[in-house]
């Protein structure tokens, strides 16, 4: 039989979907969302903005922002057994595991499972975006042995995220910061996870199934796992010197430079690092200590100078969260909690327009 022979590793520049949703528009320099660049959006706009925009096609008024929080917030409440579960696991877990698991678990609660219309999938969406912080948090809580801790309705819902990781009500500037982190993690047209969460959906499967399989893609350090990886790298050494020096020893030994490098962005900065990169300066100010960004900024220069890579968003998200006092197993479940908004607009939208994946084969075996 005749197959088809042309093979891209890695898929790369194949188009895998049609979408409404967003784009990396490279030529012009932008992330369109919904028609909106994200790196605007987040100058002015804040997570529930793009929350809205990804699953109500608009950015949305005060009163339906309002509305939304208010939705979010009366959704907060985890299944008592979701918490029991989470401990039942071994003290080693990683929380990202906690986290695939307890967000596996919730599909026993819903009681229109078989249910892929969008008014039913909108509804899931929301809340799992109720939850999932809750879910984040307390699979790391539980795992340090530590008490859950409950949210807080009288909080913004990034401020009440960010208060449940520290257990301190964070300053307005803090809030902000991680609020727009959410926001630039948000959504990123096809990368691994979503393309899973797509394929996953494509059978016809849950929300909860899509998104179980996201987490397990996210969290390799070649995606969402690298901003974990960024930071114990940071923590190797405490001098600007000290991490010339890591990277120039990592790079002869052909070791990957996690943060670096982009399929899309290749030869150029991923423009969200770019904003990190100038929380990371606020913070740092704060602070009245410039340590972190001397670092960074000389790894920066090391890998131009060497490689020709540029940072991607987790190399300046890893400082950022660091200076927010976050521990450092909690980076990569943040980053999946802020994308389960982008996730459920792929699943939603691959319900609604569906055809299986099911691709071919370079079959490189033996002689048959
Ligand atoms: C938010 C996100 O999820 S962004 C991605 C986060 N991941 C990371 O930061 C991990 C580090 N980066 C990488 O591993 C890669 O750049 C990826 C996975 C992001 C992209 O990978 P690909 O598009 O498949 O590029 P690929 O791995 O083939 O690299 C191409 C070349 O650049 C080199 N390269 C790419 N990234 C790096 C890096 N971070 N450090 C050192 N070399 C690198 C490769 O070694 C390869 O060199 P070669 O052609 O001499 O063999
Ligand atoms: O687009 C990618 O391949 C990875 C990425 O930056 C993201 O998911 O935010």
């Amino acid at each position: 039989m005749k197959t088809e022979t042309t093979f891209k590793p890695g898929l790369e520049g194949v188009i895998a979907a049609e979408t409404a949703i967003s784009l990396l528009d490279t030529e012009q320099e932008k992330i369109v969302i919904k028609g909106h660049d994200l790196i605007e959006l987040s100058k002015h706009n804040d997570y529930l903005d793009i929350v809205h925009l990804l699953l109500e096609n608009k950015l949305p008024s005060k009163e339906e922002k309002a509305a939304l929080e208010e939705k979010l917030k009366e959704r907060y409440q985890v299944p008592s057994a979701i918490i029991e579960i989470l401990r039942l696991l071994p003290e080693h877990t990683h929380p990202m595991d906690g986290m695939r698991t307890g967000l596996s678990a919730l599909a026993g609660y819903d009681e229109h499972l078989l249910d892929r219309s969008l008014a039913v999938n909108k509804d899931r969406a929301y809340d799992l975006l109720a939850k999932l912080p809750a879910i984040t948090v307390n699979s790391y809580r539980i795992l340090n042995k530590q008490e859950p801790v409950l949210p807080r309705k009288d909080l913004s819902y990034s401020a009440n995220f960010l208060y449940m990781i520290t257990g301190e009500v964070p300053t307005a500037q803090r809030a902000e910061i991680f609020d727009r982190s959410l926001l630039l993690y948000s959504e990123h047209e096809m990368p691994n996870s979503t393309f899973t969460a797509r394929v996953i959906a494509s059978t016809q499967s849950d929300l909860f199934g899509a998104l179980t399989g996201a987490v397990a893609s996210l969290k390799g350090h070649l995606h969402g796992g690298a901003n974990e990886a960024v930071m114990y790298m940071l923590n190797e050494v405490d001098s600007v010197e000290g991490f010339e020096e890591l990277l120039m020893k990592k790079l002869h030994n052909k070791e990957k430079i996690m943060g670096f490098g982009h399929r899309v962005y290749m030869k150029k900065m991923d423009p969200r690092a770019l904003m990190m990169k100038q929380s990371l300066k606020k913070l740092c100010e704060t602070k009245g200590d410039f340590q972190l960004l001397e670092m960074c900024e000389a790894g920066e220069e090391v890998m131009r100078r060497e490689k020709e890579l540029y940072p991607n968003l987790d190399y300046y998200a890893a400082p950022v969260y660091w200076l927010l006092g976050i521990p450092i197993e909690l980076y990569t479940p943040i980053f999946f909690s802020a994308r389960t908004v982008g996730l459920s607009a792929h699943v939603i939208e691959q319900h609604q327009n569906n055809r299986l994946f099911r691709p071919r084969v370079h079959y490189i075996g033996e002689k048959y």
